[in-house]
This record gives C-alpha cells, sequence and structure tokens, in this order.
C-alpha cells in the first residue's frame, strides 16, 4: 500500500506519518519546502518520541520525499498510483495542493480502485473543502469513479522543533484519529490506530471546541500574562481559570447538541487539561496562537460555539474574552497576525467582526463581537 502525505512538518512526520507506516504503508512525503524534502529524502529513517506519562520512542521507514513545487509531474505520477493521499499542509494552503490531486485523478488508469483522500487539518470538514478544490478541476463523473473522500478529526500536540533534532520528531504521548467511515463502503482501510465512525460530526466538533478552543485560549491569555510555553501558562491562576471557564462554556454546548454523557466529557475535558500541562512538551503561544484570522473566522474554534451558545440564550462571556485576548496577539513573524493588527487599526470594529469573525448586522453576537473589538481598540 502507498500513501502520498502533502506536508512533511509536525503532524506530517510526527502523526500521519507515523500512523500510516505503522499500517504497513510506503509513505512519499510531499513538500514545498526544498531543504527538508531533501534531508527526508537523504535520510533512510526519522525517530518520533512519544513524550509524557509513557514515554516511548518509534522508527519510521520505508518513506520517499519528492519537492512538489520543483517536481510536480512526480508527485501526480506517485498519487495516480497510491491508495491514499493525506495532507497536513494548514486549511488555507489545501487550494494550492488540490490541483496536483486533480491532475493525478484525472491520470489515473481505469483498473485502480478509488484514490483515498484525506484531509487532516484542524478545521470543520477539512476534506470537503479539499474536495470542492479538486472538483474545479475534474468532471464529476470522473471524480465519483476515480476518489473516495472521507473527513477526519486528528489529535496529537506537536509543537515546533528543535532545529537541532533533524528529522525527529517530539510529539506528546496521546494522539486520536477518527475518519468516517461511510465513504468507504465496504472497503474501510485497515489502520489499527484509526478509529473509523459512522457520524464524524460529534468527533470533530468535540475536538476542535475542546482541545482547540481551550488550547488557543491558554495560547493567547497564557502570552499576554507573559508565559513562554503552554505548561508555564497553566500554572499562572488567572489563565487556568480563563481555560476552565471556556470549556465550561463549549463543554455545556457539545453536551447540550451531541448528548454526550456528562461524566465521560467532564474526563475528555481533563485529559485536554493534563495534555496542555505536560512538562515535556517545548510548546509555545505563538505556534498555538498561530493564524489568528483563521482562529477568529466563523466557522472556528471561539466563533462557531460562541454563535450556537447565544443562539440558545447563553452569553458565552469567557469565549468572548478569549477572542478579545486573540484579538491583542502581536507576533512580527506571524503575517496573519500582522495582518490582524493592521485591519484592526483601519476597519471599524463593525467592518473587523463582518469580515473577519463573518458576522452579520442583527445576527446573534454580532453586537458583543462588536464591542469586543472596541475594547481592544
Ligand atoms: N502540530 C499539531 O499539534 C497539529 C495537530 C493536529 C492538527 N494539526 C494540523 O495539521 C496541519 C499542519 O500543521 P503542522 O503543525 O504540522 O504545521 P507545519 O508547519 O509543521 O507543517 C506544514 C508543512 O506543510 C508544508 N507546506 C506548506 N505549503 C505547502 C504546499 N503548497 N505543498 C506541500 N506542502 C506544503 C510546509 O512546508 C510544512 O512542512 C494544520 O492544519 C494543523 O492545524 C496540527
Ligand atoms: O494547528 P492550529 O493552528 O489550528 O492550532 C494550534 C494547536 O491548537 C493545534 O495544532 C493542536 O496542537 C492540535 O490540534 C492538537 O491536536
Amino acid at each position: 500500500m502507498k500513501a502520498v502525505h502533502f506536508g512533511a512538518g509536525n503532524i506530517g512526520r510526527g502523526f500521519v506519518g507515523l500512523i500510516l507506516h505503522k499500517a504497513g504503508y510506503e509513505i512519499v512525503f510531499a513538500d514545498v519546502a526544498a531543504e527538508l524534502i531533501d534531508t527526508l529524502a537523504a535520510a533512510d529513517n526519522y525517530q518520533v518520541h512519544e513524550v509524557g506519562a509513557q514515554p516511548h520512542t518509534w522508527t519510521v521507514d520505508n518513506f520517499r520525499a519528492l519537492n512538489s513545487a520543483s517536481n510536480e509531474a512526480g508527485v501526480i505520477e506517485e498519487i495516480a498510483t497510491a491508495d491514499m493521499v493525506t495532507t497536513a499542509v494548514g486549511p488555507n494552503i489545501l487550494k494550492f495542493v488540490a490541483p496536483l490531486i486533480a491532475k493525478a485523478i484525472k491520470a489515473r488508469a481505469d483498473n485502480l480502485p478509488p484514490l483515498q483522500v484525506l484531509a487532516c487539518e484542524n478545521a470543520l470538514y477539512a476534506t470537503n473543502n479539499l474536495r470542492a478544490e479538486i472538483a474545479i478541476a475534474v468532471d464529476t463523473e470522473t471524480l465519483a469513479a476515480k476518489a473516495i473522500f472521507a473527513n477526519t478529526a486528528v489529535d496529537r500536540i506537536v509543537p515546533a522543533q528543535d532545529s537541532a533534532a533533524g528529522l525527529d520528531v517530539t510529539v506528546e504521548d496521546f494522539f486520536e484519529w477518527a475518519i468516517e467511515s461511510g465513504p468507504f463502503g465496504d472497503n474501510v482501510p485497515e489502520i489499527a490506530d484509526v478509529h473509523f465512525v459512522a457520524d464524524l460530526e460529534p468527533y470533530i466538533e468535540r475536538k476542535l471546541f475542546t482541545v482547540n478552543t481551550g488550547h488557543a485560549t491558554l495560547a493567547y491569555h497564557g502570552q499576554l500574562q507573559g508565559a513562554k510555553t503552554l505548561a508555564d501558562a497553566m500554572a499562572i491562576t488567572d489563565v487556568a481559570a480563563e481555560v476552565d471557564a471556556v470549556l465550561a462554556e463549549t463543554s455545556a454546548m457539545l453536551i447540550a447538541k451531541h448528548g454526550f454523557d456528562a461524566a465521560d466529557h467532564a474526563s475528555y475535558v481533563s485529559t485536554c487539561i493534563r495534555r496542555f500541562s505536560n512538562p515535556h512538551l517545548p510548546d509555545t503561544p505563538e505556534r498555538v496562537g498561530r493564524s489568528p484570522l483563521r482562529k477568529l473566522s466563523r466557522d472556528e474554534r471561539f466563533i462557531s460555539p460562541a454563535v450556537e451558545l447565544a443562539s440558545s440564550g447563553t452569553q458565552p462571556s469567557a469565549l468572548l474574552r478569549a477572542v478579545g485576548a486573540a484579538l491583542q496577539f502581536d507576533v512580527a513573524e506571524d503575517p496573519e497576525s500582522v495582518r490582524m493588527l493592521e485591519l484592526r487599526s483601519s476597519l471599524s470594529a463593525e467592518d473587523f467582526v463582518s469580515q473577519v469573525m463573518g458576522l452579520s448586522v442583527g445576527e446573534v453576537l454580532y453586537a458583543d463581537a462588536v464591542e469586543t473589538v472596541k475594547a481592544q481598540s
């Protein structure tokens, strides 16, 4: 079995690559970072160090690496004959990898089973978004015959890596990968570490609105308090209280919407808090808070649950305070942070809320969001 994986970064090598390798796949990493790809192409293996209560080191081998910027044809050829193509490039990058996948689907031999396409990004239904980009270049009949699209929820904290580590990746010991089973019909892939589920929505929403909402809240409030790592931020009483408050709000929303058992959900939340506090994981507010414009958008970790709560008559006060902290995320190396600060000074609070958060005048939460932006001006 062969998988082509776009994005040989942290989650690519430390999660998708590892799990597919353990399931027996040969992996072809495709990335635009020339140095990374050259190093991977020259290596026989790399190691994944799981740190936490149950440390373990895995060796990943049986991979190749191709530069998807300078060798598009090579990547297309690999995808055309692969069983699976996965991505971990960032939700906003999917439109750049889609044309290569589209060309590969068109070139795929009729006698091969459909290509399995999975976007492993932190976003609701990222595979649907990738499919829409691919569909621009492939007719409906070919797409239906030659490809299967499955949404996924991926969960493992992989911090930015020390440059001295080379290809090796340090990751937390926890992981969870849920993939919707329906699109595969009777041919669900055999991947021991994956949880195939009939209905992904509860899993993806629980993950994004617990792990990622809590994580981002910790990063933004923690950075304002001067914390250099996420574990340090968790040790600041006021910051930890904001994380608890935000997760109490999203827990209420998730339990009401998906019918989770309250005790099971409380245990899920406690596990997240423990994961955020992992002292062996050198994670930073800059990484976890990255791309604040994406994180403040309508379908993302703050505004989506806040709208859901406000629609049912609950004031999402902690989520709005987290939004207020996010609006102050000032990291010169992060283009979205720079752009967000420019937009905050060039747009009215009302226009910022419509353009960045996707809320319309008169819509639930609109007025509170405008007040939150004004409070930071
Ligand atoms: N790191 C985590 O803890 C974590 C956990 C779950 C999900 N994710 C999600 O996984 C995705 C990747 O995150 P990451 O932390 O691994 O980031 P990363 O920056 O470490 O890796 C992204 C990789 O994508 C590559 N890339 C960028 N543009 C590309 C293109 N056009 N074609 C091919 N490759 C391209 C980059 O060069 C980089 O190597 C994001 O959507 C993120 O939300 C991350
Ligand atoms: O990747 P982002 O920017 O959407 O979010 C930053 C972190 O919260 C995220 O990468 C987590 O570490 C990950 O989602 C844990 O599964």
